[in-house]
């Protein structure tokens, strides 16, 4: 198990890890996820031992790896960990095999053990057909496989990976990010991820931690984090639905609390009065269903339909009221 305890980090003046306290059980896959500059690269750099925490302690199956204030900083290469970029790293004039060797060379593996292991970790990520290319030769997706069995060559416990899916287009971005997904847990890998990608973070993670101004706001599996996203900031940053103020829905009720309104919570009633009467603003058709924005007492409601409103102008609007949730101004 990965334990950070309290860590922190600062660059001169400027405190950018203000205590972060997580821990990651092994075989499980936790993202990162937070808007650029939050401070999630510097807290992966500093579990990999590619940077010194501040203050804190970071410990993995017990072994303090890194403790400030007693001194302690065990080097990257004695942790052990594998690492996934999302610029894949690869050297441009070595062939996929010897760039997969290469690591294991330097650790003093003799030649036919290299080659049953390069070959072994080609064949999980579907590249055995192209061991002897040069990395020039290969496509984006496939360029970040052979990264991913790079990575996986000396037969790490831990994967570090940044923004692995980054440099893919999104169609390739879903696939690999479900073989990653997979790969980690055929192997009972403990995989760290960072991403600002909301999407990525989903398909690849059992928990997700939210980062924002160097703290981690929430941590859970997805479903509990998208739809109990505690605060307005973090709902917002998630786009996690309607973020409206409670007397919208209910004018009883006081104007400056905050709820989060799912898009799957609303549905177009034909047959009843229906809670709600809004005006249809804009519809698109994405991935097979109709993204409906309504007006609402001049508030912008959005939500999901199997179906078109029939008619353009007033719909007829239901609202699962279970689904709200309150949300921290
Ligand atoms: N070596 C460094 N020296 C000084 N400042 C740094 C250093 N590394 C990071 N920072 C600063 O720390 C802050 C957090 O950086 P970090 O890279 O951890 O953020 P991030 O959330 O990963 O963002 P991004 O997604 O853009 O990489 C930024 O303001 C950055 O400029």
């Amino acid at each position: 198990m990965i334990r950070i305890e309290n860590l922190q980090k600062s660059f001169g003046s400027a405190q950018i890890l203000k205590g972060i306290d997580l821990d990651i059980e092994e075989g499980e896959f936790v993202t990162l996820l937070g808007a650029s500059g939050c401070g999630k690269s510097t807290l992966l750099r500093i579990i990999a031992g590619l940077e010194r925490a501040g203050g804190g302690t970071l410990t993995y199956n017990g072994t303090v790896l890194d403790a400030a204030n007693d001194r302690i900083f065990v080097p990257t290469q004695a942790r052990q960990f594998g690492f996934v970029f999302q610029d894949h790293a690869l050297w441009p004039h070595l062939s996929i095999d010897d760039n997969i060797g290469f690591p294991l060379r330097s650790y003093g593996w003799a030649k036919p053990d290299i080659a049953r292991r390069v070959a072994e970790v080609l064949s999980k990520v579907q590249m055995s057909d192209h061991a002897g290319k040069y990395p020039r030769q290969l496509s984006g997706g496939q360029r970040q496989r052979v990264g991913i069995a790079r990575a996986l060559a000396l037969s790490p416990k831990v994967i570090l990976l940044d923004e692995p899916l980054a440099s893919l287009d999104s169609n390739l971005r879903d696939e690999l990010g479900h073989e990653i997904r997979k790969l980690a847990k055929e192997l009972g890998l403990t995989c760290i991820n960072v991403t600002h990608d909301r999407r990525e973070a989903q398909i690849l993670s059992d928990r997700i931690a939210v980062m924002s101004s160097g703290q981690i706001q929430k941590v859970g599996a997805p479903l509990e984090v998208f739809t109990n996203p505690q605060s307005v900031d973090i709902a917002k940053f998630l786009n996690a639905g309607n973020i409206l103020p409670r007397n919208v829905l209910s004018p009883a009720e006081a104007a400056s609390d905050w709820i989060l309104l799912p898009r799957n919570a609303v549905r177009i009633v034909h047959d009843a009065p229906g809670d709600l009467s809004a005006r249809v603003h804009d519809m698109v058709f994405i991935d097979g269903r109709f993204e409906v924005t309504v007006d609402l007492d001049g508030h912008s409601l959005t939500f999901y339909s199997e179906t078109r409103p029939e008619h353009a102008g007033h719909v007829a609007l239901s609202v699962a009221r279970e689904q709200i949730v309150r949300l921290d101004a």
